[in-house]
């Protein structure tokens, strides 16, 4: 891909969405993305963390590491508020300055050693992290790949777990477990340190601690969980209200529906800035908490100090280090609100790594390279929701290599099912799909497409040229190649006409080409792939009869003798050269038979076939 804009096509020489597109595998989530699977939601939440540590554990020294180097980077800054705060009390005294060399070099080195001690923990922790997190992408990717019937119907879905929910398990380590546990630490090394000077002021100091860096924590946690509860399903809405402003703007305004879209639109938006005020509000207010009883722990060490007899100067060092240790746990406010947040993502994107996957073909069996292939079903069953009607019940097929089959029904009868079982992009829950008598499931997924593939329903078309978006069907292809495509699938007189011919940029999603412009490119595509089993879902979906029957015509003469086609179509015209046509109903094999034997016989198709002709010839009369 030359162009910067244009997004590069992915490798399959086929397409592979339509009824692909199933949500089965996906457990159900709840508002927080607890899957249903983690059973209880705290379960679930300690499941998805103990995941992140497991795939965590081959970085785990460097992880120690950084946790090691911001608790260095804390005790620095304590230290240096103390030693400070002793150096300036003593000072008022009007010591020999002999006396205060000491911490007068040692301000100095915990000064600069605490921002170098930060540099190397930042470094040493975001490089620790982005392993991991590089991993993991690497790990989301192929499970979510290997699910192919999964990612074609949620792609938004699958871009957020490989992107934004990763990014969750990034967040954690470096904005939560690292600095959660220098935080710990440094409290508990700040009590004891307290209680060498006087254990009378370690108590409050202990007590403000636990308030600062737990009690207040989990206030934060629960308002936050709240909080997200209500806002998650508003900005998921919100999300869809601006979805279909802008794709559906054109039709909101042709039904002059667009200012109640709007009002509804901006009703939520409101909602959600109250909400959003609202836990903002609380937020402040447990911040603030923190700042006081910071303040009056201070205030409880210096009188514990002071009965205790403790000399000026270290009540002035405690007090002032009780009010830097307390900033230390404070953090774990936020680390416990940045969690909280972290959760639905967490475990969305775990629950993705060790759910088993449904994946239709993992197996390392190569794909031959011999034409002709024998495809057979046999009692294939599809069922895409639990307790819902099969979408295939029961049905066989042989397609020997060269055979051509054309498959017919009603809407829904399961045609554009059965193309996505013989593509392995859906596995059948019942039956079996073999390739010269082996399982589909047995062989390379990357190499299926070689054996079969084609043109499926919705097939995409890529922001990029005409050469381009065919070169996807066989990478390196000549022009002669692309010319016998584009010429079978009619497009060959448009290209040519254009003036930068196959550097003719399409458009996104093709949108600078017709509807009928765009059928033809991918199924120039699909020519192009030239797979041993050539499975056609509605080829000449939007064009008139006559272009139809001519595409049609000319895309079966440039098969290959001893390669097989599958044909799904609505029209039943040009039908009576193919070995057999299947009728298809309620997942059903009907009727099947030979065009002509199909037309004789009382059934859907000789109806359908009536009917076809008498509005095509009425069609043909009006034509000019
Ligand atoms: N991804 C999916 N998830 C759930 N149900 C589905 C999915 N795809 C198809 N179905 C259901 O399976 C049945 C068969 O659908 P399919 O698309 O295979 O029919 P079709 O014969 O190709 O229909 P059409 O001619 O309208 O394209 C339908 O009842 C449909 O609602």
């Amino acid at each position: 891909m030359s162009r910067p804009d244009a997004g590069p096509p992915p490798e399959p020489a086929t397409t592979t969405n339509g009824p692909g597109r199933t949500d089965r595998p996906a457990a159900p989530t709840d508002e927080a993305g607890t899957t249903a699977q983690s059973g209880t939601p705290e379960r679930g939440r300690l499941d998805a963390e103990r995941t992140v540590l497991r795939l965590a554990r081959p970085y785990l020294r460097r992880l120690l590491g950084a946790g090691l180097l911001a608790t260095a980077t804390e005790l620095a800054a304590l230290a240096l508020m103390a030693t400070a705060t002793w150096l300036l009390m003593s000072a008022a005294g009007r010591p020999p300055l002999d006396r205060l060399t000491v911490a007068i070099v040692a301000v100095r080195a915990l000064a600069i050693g605490r921002g170098v001690l930060r540099y190397t923990e930042r470094l040493t922790g975001h490089d620790a992290v982005l392993r991991i997190v590089t991993d993991l992408r690497a790990r989301v990717f192929a499970t979510l790949a290997a699910r192919r019937s999964t990612a074609g119907q949620r792609s938004g879905d699958a871009l957020s777990r490989l992107v934004s929910d990763v990014d969750t398990v990034q967040d954690l380590l470096l904005r939560v477990l690292v600095p959660g546990a220098a935080a710990a630490t440094v409290s508990v090394l700040a009590v004891v340190g307290a209680a060498l000077v006087s254990p009378a002021a370690a108590v409050p100091l202990a007590v403000g601690l636990l308030l600062t860096g737990v009690a207040l924590p989990l206030l934060a946690a629960v308002l936050t969980r709240r909080g997200a509860a209500e806002v998650a399903p508003l900005r998921g809405a919100l999300a869809s209200d601006a979805v279909d402003l802008t794709h559906g703007a054109a039709d909101l305004a042709a039904f002059g529906a667009t200012g109640a879209a709007l009002r509804a639109a901006t009703e939520r938006a409101d909602r959600l800035a109250r909400l959003e005020r609202r836990l903002a509000a609380t937020g402040f207010a447990v911040d603030a908490l923190g700042v006081l009883i910071a303040g009056v722990t201070s205030a409880a060490v210096v009188v514990a100090a002071l009965r205790a007899d403790v000399s000026g100067v270290m009540v002035g060092v405690l007090a002032v280090g009780t009010l830097a240790a307390a900033e230390v746990t404070s953090a774990l406010i936020g680390a416990a609100r940045q969690w909280t947040g972290l959760r639905a993502g967490l475990t969305r994107v775990t629950a993705l790594l060790t759910a088993p996957t449904d994946a239709p073909s993992t197996g390392d069996r190569p794909v031959t390279a011999a034409a002709g292939h024998h495809v057979r079903l046999d009692g294939v069953v599809v069922r895409y929701r639990e307790g819902a009607p099969p979408a295939l019940d029961g049905v066989d097929l042989d397609l020997p290599a060269g055979r051509r089959v054309a498959v017919v029904g009603p809407s829904g009868a399961g045609k554009s099912t059965l193309a996505a079982v013989l593509t392995g992009a859906v596995p059948p829950d019942r039956g079996r799909v073999t390739l010269d008598g082996v399982e589909l499931s047995a062989y390379r997924s990357e190499e299926l497409p070689r054996a079969i593939g084609g043109l499926l329903a919705e097939a995409h078309v890529f922001h990029a040229t005409v050469r381009e978006n065919l070169l996807l069907g066989r990478g390196g292809a000549d022009d002669a190649a692309l010319d016998a495509a584009a010429r079978a699938a009619g497009l060959l007189d448009w290209v040519r006409d254009q003036p930068e011919r196959w550097d003719t940029v399409v458009g996104e999603d093709g949108g600078q080409l017709s509807g009928g412009q765009r059928q033809r490119l991918a199924l120039a595509r699909a020519l192009l792939a030239a797979p041993g089993l050539l499975v056609l879902d509605e080829p000449t979906e939007g064009l008139d009869p006559t272009a139809a029957d001519d595409v049609l015509a000319s895309t079966l003469a440039a098969v290959p003798a001893d390669h097989s086609v599958l044909l799904i179509s609505h029209r039943l015209s040009g039908l009576d050269g193919f070995d057999e046509v299947v009728v298809l109903d309620a997942g059903q094999v009907a009727q099947r038979g030979r065009h002509d034997e199909l037309v004789a016989a009382p059934g859907w198709y000789c109806d359908q076939w009536l009917i076809q002709v008498a509005a095509e010839q009425g069609y043909l009369a009006l034509a000019p």
